[in-house]
Order: structure tokens, then C-alpha cells, then sequence
């Protein structure tokens, strides 16, 4: 048995493979034997017939997190299969027969074809493909060797898997606000070029073949790295359209225009909170004037705060102390037309605030802020300042799960302390730099350009 086992070659939980007949020099797997068959993510999938056979042409996208770096290939269909992938679904599947080569070794293996956009690894090692000849070490990563970013460049001869800086595009509207004079000095700092693109300025061709953004003057952004989405409200609509047409150019966008068109809609973020187990002070929402009195209540009654759905920087929020203010607030903002909610009024937070910067995952800084005296809203926007604060581990953990819920990697979560525990306010999806960076003397700029690094550089 240990004899046997000895010519067994030894892999970890992932390992870099290559498809010689398929022109893939190098690609990651993730070694997984709880599944049957290989499979490839491939995109493009089509199938054709050849010399009475049937085959298949795909292209792979060999390199996790790299949608530029691309593989055309075409191989024969030696079957069709259902397969049960792990969310559940069942898919019919093209299956390929390749020889694949791992460390010294090489041997031909089924591979099922996907076109699951999969983040992650493209490629999976079923144990069909390992029996007789694999044994699994889960605790080892690609013990048959790395591959560096300069080999990865040369073997796929692509000036896109860079070595040294990035090309970063900063969709905003002003460059002189300090959060995008921040972003373009940090980027700078760091190495990479830095771009200013005015979201009124971009624009592009819709196209299933070759789609474009261009910039004023005809300029075609295609060929940016990562793009670094800073969008004041007003301008969502148009922005999140160019987002996606970055997206499926497959250039890294630091927040996604799903994320963020989703964070811009405050009843919906607050019920995605709520769905993530996320607490927030108890909220009502209608549609009717009708219904204002039973709404008041439901909240808890006055005094409760008022808040126009399209508000920014504290201007739609109103505290109506008593049940009669409530009620003709209510009433005048929907004779408008105007798209409100009611809230319970936290008193005891007494106009404090906190705000967490998260960042992939992380709380970077945080700080307190505290209303002007008589003002309940503590926005600097409203004469409100920011001071230094310690966040609480369950404050850390809500602002972290807040961002993930939203799937956002840079947010800013704004938390009020009520005498239930924290709640959550609001999710931003462009939180402002110029606040915390002063109060807290963090370099959170550079945080945000370390989060796009960690993405397309350093990933191994
Ligand atoms: N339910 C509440 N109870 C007590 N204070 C509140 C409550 N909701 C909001 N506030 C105070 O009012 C401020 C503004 O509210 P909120 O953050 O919801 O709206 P906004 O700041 O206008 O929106 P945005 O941050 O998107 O610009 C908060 O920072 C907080 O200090
Ligand atoms: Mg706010
Ligand atoms: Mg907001």
C-alpha cells in the first residue's frame, strides 16, 4: 500500500495545471474531490461540427481575477452531461477529453465546459482525474510550484498581467473635492497611473462584438485596469450604466454598479440589512396619506424622524416631536409627492453618530460625529464635527457584516447607539475622506488603491 502510495504524486488544495492541446500554459485549480469530473470555466461556449464530429469552441479566461487575459480554444465533444453544481442547479455540460499535465506528470482527463462566471478558480480537479495517481494534502498550496506574475506574463506573452503599476481610472465629478485630490495623489504614491475621468464625459458603444467607453475627444478607455467609482447621487443612473460597461470590459471596478445602484435605494438597502440580520431602528414606509396615522404608530409614535428617500448630508431629515408635527410633515412631504420614511427618533444617541470606513472587509478608521448644539443630525454638512472614537467589537463586526450585506468593498457605515445596542443607519457607497482622514490621521486613500493591488497584483 505505502508502495503504491509513494508513486502517487502529492498536490495541495490548489495547483497550477496546464492543457497543452488547449494552449493553456498555466492555470490554477482548485483540487476538489468532492467532485466528480474536472471542469473549466469557459465563456463563449459553442458547438459546431467537424469532419462528422462534433466539437466545440470556448475561450478561457485562465487567470483568476484577470477577464482581459483570454484563450480561444476548440476541442472534440466526447459527451453531454447534467451536472449538479454546487449552488444546486442542474446544467448540461459539454465534455472534452485533454490531456492535462500537473508537476512532471501528464495524462488525458474528462473536463466539463461552464460558463459560470466564477470569481474564484477557473478551473476545478475532480478526483476522477486524480484516481491512482493524486494524493491530497489540504493543508498544501501549490506544492508542485508557483507561478509568479513575471512568468504568468510570459507564458501568456500579455502586457495585461502587469508586474509594476496599474492603470486605475477615477470616475467622479470633481478632481478638486479631497477625496479625489487624495485618491489620485495615493495612487500616484504608489506607482500606478492615475486618470480623472468626469462621468459626464464618458461615453459608449453598446456592442455584442466590440464594445468601447470612450472619453471626450474620442479617447477609448478600454484598456484601464481598475476603475475607482466615486458618484455623487445625482449622477447614479448614468454612472452605474458606465460601471457595467467597465464590468463587462472586465476591468475591475473597486465598488460594482450592482452594489452601489442598490446602496443608492434606501428602503431597499435597509431591508437587505435587515435580511442579513442586521439591526436598524424600527422604520415604516407608505404610499397613501390615508395611512399616516397608523404609520405614526407602528414607529412607536412622536417624536420620530422624517426623512425624504432622496436626501443627502442630513437635508431630508426631520424630527417631528409631536404627533401632530408628524403627522402634517408626513402629509405636506406627500402632497409632493415626495417619497418618505418614518423612523423611530434614537434620543439617547443625543445627535451622535459613528462612522466605520471598511475596506475589503476591514474597519480602517472610524469616528464619532457629533451634532451642532440643538441639532439632532450629526452631518458635518449640518455644522456637525468628528471626533476620535473607540468602536466596540460588536460595532466592528455590524459595520463589517453592513458593507458585505451590501456587497460593497468600500463603504462607509454610518451606526447609532440606542439603548437596544447599535443600529444601522446607512450604508454609503462613496463615504468622503476629508472627515476622517483629519480626525483619525489614517491614510485611507492608500487603503483604497492597497484594496484594487491586493486584486490584480499580489493574488497568488
Ligand atoms: N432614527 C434616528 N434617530 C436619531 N437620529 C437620527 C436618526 N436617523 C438619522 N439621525 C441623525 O440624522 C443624521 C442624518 O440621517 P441619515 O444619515 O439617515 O440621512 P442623510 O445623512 O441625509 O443621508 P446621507 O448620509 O445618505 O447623505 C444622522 O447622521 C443622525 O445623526
Ligand atoms: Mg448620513
Ligand atoms: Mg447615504
Amino acid at each position: 500500500m505505502n508502495q503504491m502510495n509513494e508513486a502517487k504524486m502529492v498536490v495541495g488544495s490548489d495547483e497550477w495545471c496546464a492543457f497543452p492541446s488547449l494552449n493553456i500554459p498555466a492555470i490554477k485549480a482548485k483540487v476538489d474531490s468532492g467532485a466528480k469530473t474536472s471542469s473549466l470555466h469557459a465563456v463563449n461556449i459553442q458547438s459546431f461540427p467537424r469532419n462528422g464530429e462534433q466539437w466545440v469552441s470556448f475561450d478561457v479566461h485562465p487567470l483568476q481575477d484577470n477577464r482581459k487575459t483570454k484563450v480561444h480554444c476548440e476541442a472534440q465533444i466526447i459527451d453531454q452531461r447534467f451536472i449538479k453544481s454546487s449552488n444546486g442547479d442542474k446544467e448540461k455540460r459539454h465534455v472534452i477529453r485533454v490531456p492535462i499535465s500537473l508537476g512532471e506528470k501528464s495524462w488525458s482527463v474528462e473536463v466539463t465546459l461552464t460558463d459560470r462566471d466564477s470569481m474564484g478558480y477557473r478551473m476545478l480537479l475532480g478526483r476522477e482525474a486524480m484516481t491512482g495517481r493524486i494524493l491530497v494534502d489540504p493543508e498544501g498550496q501549490c506544492l508542485l510550484g508557483e507561478r509568479s506574475q513575471d512568468v504568468l506574463a510570459e507564458l501568456y506573452k500579455s502586457p495585461d498581467i502587469r508586474t509594476g503599476g496599474l492603470k486605475i481610472g477615477l470616475l467622479a465629478s470633481n478632481p478638486d473635492l479631497y477625496s479625489n485630490r487624495r485618491i489620485i495623489e495615493a495612487a500616484e504614491a504608489r506607482g500606478h497611473e492615475i486618470q480623472f475621468l468626469n462621468i459626464k464625459n464618458c461615453y459608449m458603444k453598446l456592442d455584442a462584438t466590440t464594445p468601447e467607453i470612450h472619453y471626450r475627444g474620442g479617447r477609448v478607455l478600454n484598456d484601464l485596469d481598475a476603475v475607482i467609482p466615486r458618484i455623487r447621487p445625482s449622477m447614479t443612473f448614468y454612472a452605474c450604466t458606465l460601471l457595467r460597461q467597465f464590468e463587462s470590459l472586465g476591468i475591475y471596478c473597486l465598488n460594482t454598479s450592482i452594489a452601489i445602484s442598490q446602496s443608492r435605494d434606501k428602503l431597499r438597502s435597509l431591508q437587505l440589512l435587515l435580511d442579513n440580520g442586521l439591526d436598524i431602528p424600527t422604520t415604516g414606509f407608505a404610499n397613501s396619506p390615508l395611512d399616516t396615522g397608523d404609520l405614526i404608530d407602528m414607529v412607536g409614535g412622536a417624536p420620530l424622524i422624517i426623512k425624504l428617500l432622496e436626501g443627502t448630508q442630513g437635508k431630508g431629515v426631520v424630527l417631528a416631536e409631536t404627533r401632530k408635527a408628524a403627522d402634517s410633515v408626513i402629509n405636506a412631504f406627500k402632497s409632493l409627492n415626495a417619497n418618505i420614511l418614518v423612523q423611530e427618533f434614537i434620543k439617547e444617541a443625543s445627535g451622535k453618530d459613528l462612522r466605520c470606513f471598511v475596506i475589503d472587509g476591514r474597519v480602517v478608521a472610524s469616528i464619532q460625529r457629533v451634532a451642532a448644539p440643538g441639532e439632532f443630525r450629526a452631518n458635518i454638512h449640518q455644522g456637525g464635527h468628528a471626533e476620535l472614537v473607540k468602536i466596540t467589537p460588536d460595532e466592528k463586526r455590524i459595520a463589517i457584516k453592513a458593507a458585505k450585506a451590501m456587497d460593497l468593498r468600500v463603504a462607509g457605515v454610518d451606526i447609532i447607539r440606542s439603548n437596544k445596542g447599535p443600529l444601522l443607519l446607512e450604508v454609503n457607497s462613496s463615504p468622503g475622506l476629508q472627515g476622517i482622514e483629519t480626525a483619525t490621521n489614517e491614510d485611507i486613500a492608500s487603503r483604497m488603491i492597497m484594496a484594487i493591488e491586493k486584486q490584480l497584483l499580489h493574488k497568488k
